[in-house]
């Protein structure tokens, strides 16, 4: 009797060029999703990184880009974006076929494509609860992308989270500001509670485990509520009591006008890396 059956089709190769953070986020979400580690490869220079990888995901990097990329079918860029220009160069001659999947803060597409010799590619703002898989990332994809490859994109992405495609590459500046920069407002926050508790007589451990836990609870009840977030707010805020005298003092202090002001500081600086780690020919 002959078998007739065939065999699955293999997941698609995924390349990282840089193997840091954002890298390792990726590679966790796509192992613990059963990805096969044989499907992965990894360019990364620096030795301590590698050893990292290996220790923890049992991945082999290479130090500089080589023959076996030529089998990615993804190739996504996780390297800061000043290094940018270089790897690409490095590596552009071996990934003739592939998509490419970019989540370098502020380097547009135009530069990435005069940099690669190819239109195919995504955009992406990850943040790093991606590392826990709760992250939420901000895509945009070049005009030459299909519905395959954005379908291949998410498959990654969404190993780390929640995912929002947005139509203008300008809004991921934005996303940048917002979403990516974010997990930093919501650590100062957290020492800034955590020093309160403390000036007021409560432990380190304490004040900082009722901090984090109001996050995730006042998160977990937004995320949850069909109510905004003005109508939540009210709800903990008694007449004349205690939530009314914090907010009234950070209003006065034109708190949420400041806030407001931070983020559209980080998002023209979004646009100042574009210029400045982007613009090169
Ligand atoms: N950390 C964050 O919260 C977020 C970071 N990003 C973006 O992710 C990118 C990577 O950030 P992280 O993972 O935090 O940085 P990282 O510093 O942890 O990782 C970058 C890695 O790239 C490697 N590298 C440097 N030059 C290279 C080259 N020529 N070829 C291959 N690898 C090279 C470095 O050795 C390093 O291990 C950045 O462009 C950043 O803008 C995006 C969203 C959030
Ligand atoms: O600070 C940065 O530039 C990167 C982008 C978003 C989070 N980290």
């Amino acid at each position: 009797m002959t078998d007739t059956r065939t065999a699955p089709p293999q997941p698609p190769c995924i390349a990282f060029i840089g193997g840091g953070n954002m890298a390792s986020a990726l590679i966790g979400g796509l192992l613990g999703r059963g990805h096969p580690a044989s499907q992965i490869e990894v360019v990364e220079p620096w030795d301590s990184a590698r050893d990292a990888l290996r220790q923890r995901f049992g991945i082999d990097a290479q130090a500089h880009a080589g023959a076996p990329l030529a089998r990615a079918q993804l190739v996504v860029w996780a390297v800061k974006p000043q290094a940018f220009q270089d790897a690409a160069q490095a590596t552009a001659a071996q990934v003739p076929q592939a998509l490419h999947l970019s989540v370098a803060a502020g380097i547009p597409t135009a530069s990435i494509a005069r940099w690669l010799g190819s239109e195919r590619i995504v955009r992406a703002m990850p943040n790093t609860p991606a590392l826990v898989g709760k992250g939420i990332t901000g895509l945009f994809a070049a005009r030459a992308v299909d519905a395959q490859g954005r379908a291949l994109v998410e498959r990654v992405i969404a190993t780390t989270g929640q995912l929002v495609w947005v139509d203008a590459e300008e809004q991921l500046d934005a996303v940048t500001a917002l979403s990516g920069s974010g997990p930093a407002y919501v650590f100062l926050f957290l020492q800034a509670m955590q020093q309160a508790g403390q000036d007021m007589g409560l432990s380190a451990a304490q004040a900082y485990q009722l901090a984090v836990a109001t996050f995730q609870g006042a998160a977990e009840l937004a995320a949850r509520s069909d109510e905004g977030p003005e109508v939540l707010r009210q709800r903990v805020t008694s007449k004349g009591g205690t939530t009314h005298a914090a907010i009234t003092h950070m209003q006065q202090q034109r708190i949420p006008e400041h806030f407001i002001a931070a983020m559209r500081a980080a998002e023209r600086r979004a646009r100042e890396l574009a210029q400045e780690f982007g613009a090169t020919p």
